[in-house]
């Protein structure tokens, strides 16, 4: 049997101090005056066993359980109460100790419970399984208070059951009923729902099944194409590619023979130019020496009239013949002499001449032999250039340097729409700004520039899609610059070492130019780093100050700084670009200069080569004229001294007027005649040169001709190779634009997927056009429902699944509903059946004889039937149960009452004045009664009837000897008596 051994209290209530009741007997007593705090004591109990309800406690909130003040004392904050239970038999069968303590503690403050079972906190839940196992719970049989006992009689059949439902432990089944109920309404609320969403389901599931049958016999069609015409296109762009490659090839070779044959064509312009104003000056030349020549035959022909009129003159003078033999001789000897002193200076100009056209020509040569080397050596130069430029426009045109993103999106700029290039292809700088601006922009480098949002949105997607890498945009129609405001850049500008700023330094286009200042405009350029430190400082290291040599000064003081190793690739590269493309033209230049002078040189040594021979010649014609004409006067010496038998000296060379005149006219014959000679000599030379520039200018020309002809058919050719070229690539362009439009495939991506092997194209090409018709003629497809109806599908297994479940809960709550009616009424019928049997004898003890049955108002619904009395008091007849007196109606419920507890013994029961309507003699029968019952059960009773004080074993007597404060003092008998007395 649980025995409860204490209760202390503090603060609940009236219990401003604290209370402790041992009960350490079977029937205890409580006495005290109205309001000292008697019934306090019931509710203490109630509420330390978890009681949730404040009415119940006579309350109008939780908080009126706290000790509110009285006129001396301050309300108290917490309330706690303690019930001690012996539990040395294992009442409490969970719990192991001899002795289990419940404490409920209750802040005012908080508005907040705890509770604790042997001073360890629980939760409310355990204490209210303790509770069940005490009986002690609410509206439980344990606790009878006055008014429950009046209302027994009086109230209505369906509530009088209710302390049946209690004793048959049905109470407990209703509320599992009554949760079953609830549970099954909700589950079924939840059935219906699902049911709902089943429907639903239901509704759309055949035509998202049909849609999704469509869409994968799609994808089917789609993915057979796609792999067959992805192989098509590819080994198409293979043959394309290949063949493309065979024209580049050819396209540079025919490159390289053009590029000669224009050159030896130029060269052979050139000369041929040459060899035409040559011509023409020789031309000139000999126009005026035929000029020349003609006045002198003109000269000699006068001087030969004047020469034969003196002749005529002199024979006509009578002279002896022998002296006219000695002056002929003499006359002869003179001519002749005079002849051979003009021949001998003849010969000394021509000696001279030949010795000062030597010397030109050797200077000539040493000339041409330096441009020649000049000419190879620059030639060199230009072939190392030239392969510098190729290596460097290859290695620019690879994109081998740039982040896949970036790679990627230029390779597909064809089909990406608004790409306009790299920042390194638009930006250029002057050489001596290169390491600071490349340093600048090192990161941006590779920023894409583009028209506008929308193609960045566009290269985006088809990066993502390709899974192409990443790249950094700039639209040109969001971009914005942080622009230095106009007074810190004075400022700036006033300082030492300043060189500029980044946008202003850099060189763009102008509809790029947002770029340069979204890019640079935060950039300060300076000298050196001393200055870079100072600008920094003044302008509070809000900017990017870099030197020339690349150390850098970050925005809130970071220094970067070392090597140059950082300088930009691509940039360096343009304007190294640029540098060799300019030197190569420079060299080219040069060499045309070179080439065209060798060229005149050579002509001008042909020329002096030509003047030096004819001159060698007429030296020899010279010294033969000479020659003869010595021995001519020789032979005129010895005739003279045949005939005069003298030597002829120089003395007898004299002449008279007539003599003298034609030795004069002589003379100057002969000098007119050597002068000719000179002339016709020159005419000589210049027609020979002439003819042979001719012939040579005829021969170029030929060659011109031909060469001219080879290169309109080079160029022809290279028409030819360009446009099959420009339309393989056409061809390759569009079969990538439609792997990329059809399939969304770069190339890239494209040769990743395994290929079909093409064995017979035109099979395979039916076989697209096959597929193709196939996919037209499926019409719309949904590719989502595939997904869509997988989902759907699964979503209606789950919840067809949930509602069989719920369907089978259902079933089993229901069942249950129906064991715990048939429970219940098993339960009730057996209490009323057990109560039934021992009625009558309690009835007939309390009332001194008579008897009593219970009985059922509604015996075919036992599960709802209301409890009626049948009562035969001791010589009454009863009809009507209101017309018993109040103590009579007490004694009634007190015999149901103790029945009940024949039948069903419960540990502890509290009587609150339950006896009070009784008389003196029932009261005796009532605390007697009560006496019998000790053995299962422990009373607390309180009381104000003497008569069951007598019968208590123990008394405590409630005073409030501090007003509104109870106090609670084990009292005797005669104390008690006194109380009840005096009040
Ligand atoms: N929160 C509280 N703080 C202080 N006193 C309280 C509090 N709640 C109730 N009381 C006091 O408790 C008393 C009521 O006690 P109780 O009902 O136990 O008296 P009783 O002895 O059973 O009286 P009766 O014999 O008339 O039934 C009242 O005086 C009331 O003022």
């Amino acid at each position: 049997m649980i025995f409860l051994k204490r209760i202390d209290a503090i603060g609940f209530k009236s219990f401003a101090e604290e209370i402790k009741l041992d009960f350490d007997y079977s029937m205890t007593g409580i006495v005290g005056p109205n309001g000292s705090g008697k019934s306090n004591i019931n509710d203490a109990i109630m509420w330390a066993l978890g009681e949730q309800s404040y009415k119940t406690l006579r309350g109008d909130s939780m908080e009126d359980i706290v000790f509110s003040g009285s006129s001396e004392r301050k309300a108290l904050n917490l309330a706690e109460v303690t019930l001690v239970f012996d539990n040395s038999n294992r009442n409490f069968s969970s719990l192991d100790f001899n002795e289990v303590s419940i404490t409920r503690k209750y802040f005012r403050s908080t508005k907040e419970s705890e509770y604790y079972i042997n001073n360890s906190r629980v939760r409310l839940k355990d204490i209210q399984d303790v509770a069940l196992e005490t009986g002690l719970t609410k509206s439980s049989l344990a606790i009878i208070s006055q008014g429950s006992i009046s209302n027994f009689v009086e109230s209505k059949p369906e509530d009088r059951r209710k302390l049946f439902d209690e004793a048959a432990g049905v109470a407990r089944y209703k509320k599992r009923k009554d949760e079953a109920i609830r549970k099954l309404s909700r589950t079924q609320d939840n059935l219906d729902r699902i049911n709902d969403i089943i429907n639903e389901i239901e509704r759309k599931l055949p035509s998202l099944k049909k849609q999704s049958k469509k869409a994968i016999e799609y994808n089917e069609a789609f993915n057979e194409l796609k792999s067959i015409e992805v192989s098509v296109l590819l080994s198409d762009i293979k043959f394309y590619g290949s063949k493309i490659e065979e024209l580049e090839n050819e396209k540079v070779n025919l490159k390289t023979e053009m590029e000669l044959l224009q050159k030896t064509f130029h060269k052979n312009n050139i000369e041929y130019n040459q060899l035409i104003n040559t011509s023409e000056s020789n031309d000139k030349d000999l126009s005026k020496l035929n000029k020349e020549f003609t006045k002198v035959v003109e000269k000699i022909s006068e001087l030969k009239v004047a020469k034969i009129t003196l002749e005529s003159k002199k024979e006509n003078i009578n002279i002896d013949d022998s002296e006219y033999k000695v002056s002929e001789i003499k006359h002869k000897a003179k001519s002749l002499e005079i002849e051979i002193d003009s021949e001998e200076g003849r010969l000394a100009s021509l000696l001279k001449e030949k010795h000062e056209k030597k010397i030109l020509l050797d200077n000539l040569s040493a000339e041409r032999y330096k441009l020649n080397n000049e000419q190879e050596y620059l030639s060199k130069v230009i072939s190392k250039l030239e392969i510098q430029i190729e290596n460097m426009i290859a290695k620019k045109n690879s994109l081998e340097n740039l982040f896949d993103g970036v790679k990627n999106v230029l390779e597909n700029k064809n089909i990406l729409p608004g790409v306009e290039g790299t920042v390194s292809e638009f930006i250029k700088v002057k050489p001596e700004h290169e390491v600071a601006l490349s340093t600048a922009l090192q990161n941006n480098m590779q920023n894409i520039i583009v028209k506008n949002t929308n193609s960045v949105k566009v290269a985006i997607e088809f990066l993502k899609s390709n899974n192409g890498g990443y790249a950094t945009f700039l639209p040109l129609d969001t971009l914005r610059a942080n622009y230095i405001n106009e007074e810190t850049k004075f400022i700036i500008k006033k300082t030492n070492g300043f060189i500029g700023f980044g946008n202003e330094l850099a060189i763009i286009d102008k509809k790029f130019k947002i770029v340069l200042d979204y890019l640079l405009s935060n950039y300060l350029i300076v000298d050196s780093f001393e200055n870079a430190v100072n600008i920094s400082k003044i302008t509070n290291s809000k900017f990017h100050v870099i030197t020339l040599d690349g150390q850098r000064i970050l925005p809130y003081g970071a220094i970067v700084g070392g090597s140059k190793k950082n300088k930009s690739i691509n940039l360096f590269d343009t304007s190294k670009l640029e540098e060799l493309q300019k030197e190569k033209d420079h060299n080219n230049e040069k060499v045309i200069n070179l080439q065209s002078k060798i060229v005149s040189l050579s002509e001008s040594i042909d020329i002096q080569r030509e003047h030096h021979n004819e001159i060698q010649a007429s030296i020899a014609t010279s010294k033969k004229t000479s020659e003869s004409l010595e021995k001519e006067l020789n032979k005129i010496k010895n005739e003279f001294r045949i005939l005069t038998g003298k030597d002829l000296t120089n003395d007898e060379v004299e002449f008279k007027s007539v003599d003298e005149q034609l030795i004069k006219l002589m003379e100057q014959i002969s000098l007119e005649n050597n002068n000719k000679a000179k002339i016709e000599q020159d005419i000589n030379v210049i027609r020979s040169l002439k003819d042979q520039g001719t012939q040579k200018q005829n021969d170029l020309f030929k060659k011109l001709e031909v060469d001219r002809n080879m290169l309109s058919v080079l160029k022809e050719k290279m028409l030819t190779i360009n446009s099959d070229r420009n339309l393989l690539k056409e061809k390759e362009f569009n079969a990538k634009n439609r792997l990329a439009q059809d399939y969304n495939l770069t190339l890239e991506n494209a040769l990743k997927i395994k290929e079909t092997i093409i064995e017979n194209e035109s099979v395979v090409r039916e076989k697209i056009k096959e597929l193709r018709a196939k996919i037209n003629s499926l019409g719309n497809v949904n590719i989502d429902s595939i997904e869509e109806y997988e989902n759907e599908n699964s979503r209606y297994e789950t919840y067809l699944s949930q509602s069989n479940e719920i369907s089978e809960s259902i079933k089993n709550l229901k069942d249950a509903i129906v064991d715990m009616d048939h429970q219940m009424v098993e339960q009730f019928k057996k209490i009323i059946s057990d109560v039934n049997k021992v009625l009558p004898e309690t009835f007939a003890t309390l009332f001194g004889g008579g008897t009593a049955s219970i009985i059922y108002t509604e015996p075919n619904d036992i599960l709802n039937t209301g409890i009626d009395l049948k009562l035969s008091p001791p010589g009454k007849k009863i009809s009507n149960l209101n017309l018993l007196s109040g103590g009579e109606k007490s004694m009634v419920a007190l015999s149901v009452l103790f029945s009940i507890l024949k039948v069903r013994p419960i540990p502890l029961v509290i009587l609150d004045e339950v006896e009070a309507p009784l008389d003196i003699a029932n009261v005796e029968r009532f605390a007697k009664y009560i006496k019998t019952f000790v053995n299962n059960t422990q009373f607390l009773i309180v009381t104000h009837r003497i008569g069951t004080m007598e019968n208590c074993d123990k008394l405590f007597g409630a005073t409030m000897e501090q007003k509104g404060i109870t106090k609670i003092v084990q009292i005797k008998l005669v104390d008690a008596k006194k109380i009840t007395n005096s009040n």
